[in-house]
């Protein structure tokens, strides 16, 4: 795909990144090598998910990480807390967890009640049970370029790149927005994979001259419709992975992405819908990640 060709006639329409498929073909593999695993070491990856408070996107969140990693032949441990956990209870909660046999990966869903320390709790996670990678271990080690676990969204968008362009070397990445979620390791990944990456910010003066640059422009600020069309270089590679449940005339709701889709689908050359685009991998990168731990706690080396 040469994302700098001419410009693209008024009834140009990007190719939609089909991420629920992707990720669903991922999760059939997945599963065929938790069964490879279990016989060659008899034991089953097992996953703690804990989810403290009541915030309804996270509770659907957790309850399909559980079903998925069911899925996928591997344990589910659910640790659904009160909103009225203390930092301490989490932290021994997660302290017993290390110590059991029986659990492989650990993650605590985002965002936290306030009061609690995220950066703290993640740290507390043993850095081979890290399957978030979210802990200063694990993001040492990616911006190091060393083996480790990397979080599961970035995770997402990287393999949803590689399988659209192959070869990203000397493409211009332009990362809109810089979490230690999604921005900051996607940033790293794309700079390993031989990108010029850019990353804008808050405090960025000019985020649109920026963005018309991009031969790849992910797009993670939380802010809905933030990019429009007239952002974006004609036909660039688009990964949206904003999500906003918004209210529609009628009453009802539907997810909206960071970036304007109508306008960016006559410009783009390929573009991740929202839903159906992104979201769905994040799971999917998920039990990737639980499965890689369990291997590199029964010694064998990542690969
Ligand atoms: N500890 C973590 N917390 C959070 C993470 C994370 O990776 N680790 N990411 C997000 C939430 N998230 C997973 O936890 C997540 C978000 C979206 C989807 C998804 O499949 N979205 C669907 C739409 C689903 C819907 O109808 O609401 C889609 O985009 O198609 C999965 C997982 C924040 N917290």
């Amino acid at each position: 795909m040469n994302s700098t060709s001419s410009p693209l006639t008024s009834d140009h329409q990007a190719i939609l990144i089909n991420g629920k498929a992707h990720a669903a073909t991922l999760r059939h593999r997945i599963r065929e090598d938790v069964l490879a695993f279990h016989d060659r070491h008899g034991v089953t990856p097992g996953l703690a998910v804990i989810l403290v408070g009541n915030d309804p996107a996270s509770e659907v969140y957790v309850r399909n990480k559980a079903i998925q990693t069911h899925h996928a032949g591997m344990r589910s441990f659910m640790h659904m807390l009160p909103e009225t956990t203390s930092e301490t209870e989490l932290l021994d909660l997660i302290e017993r967890l290390n110590n059991d046999a029986a659990i492989h990966g650990i993650l605590v869903q985002l965002p936290l009640p306030a009061g609690i320390d995220a950066r703290r709790v993640t740290n507390a996670i043993q850095p081979e049970k890290d399957v978030d990678g979210l802990g200063e271990v694990n993001a040492g080690r990616l911006a190091m370029n060393l083996p480790g676990i990397v979080p599961c969204t970035p995770l997402g968008c990287l393999l949803l790149l590689r399988d659209q362009l192959g070869d990203m070397k000397g493409q211009h990445a332009v990362v809109i927005g810089c979490s230690n979620l999604v921005g900051k390791p996607l940033a790293m990944l794309l700079l390993a994979e031989g990108c010029t990456v850019s990353i804008a910010h808050i405090h960025t003066r000019d985020t649109a001259a920026l963005a018309r640059q991009a031969d790849i422009l992910v797009v993670a600020t939380g802010c809905r419709e933030l990019v429009r069309g007239d952002w974006i270089k004609p036909g660039a590679t688009i990964i949206d992975v904003g999500i906003t449940r918004a209210q529609t005339p009628d009453g009802k709701t539907r997810l909206v992405g960071d970036v304007a889709f109508d306008e960016a689908v006559q410009v783009a050359g390929r573009i991740t819908p929202v839903p159906g685009g992104v979201g769905p991998m994040t799971i999917a990168c998920l039990l990737e990640n639980t499965l890689t731990a369990a291997r590199m706690q029964v010694g064998e080396t990542p690969s």
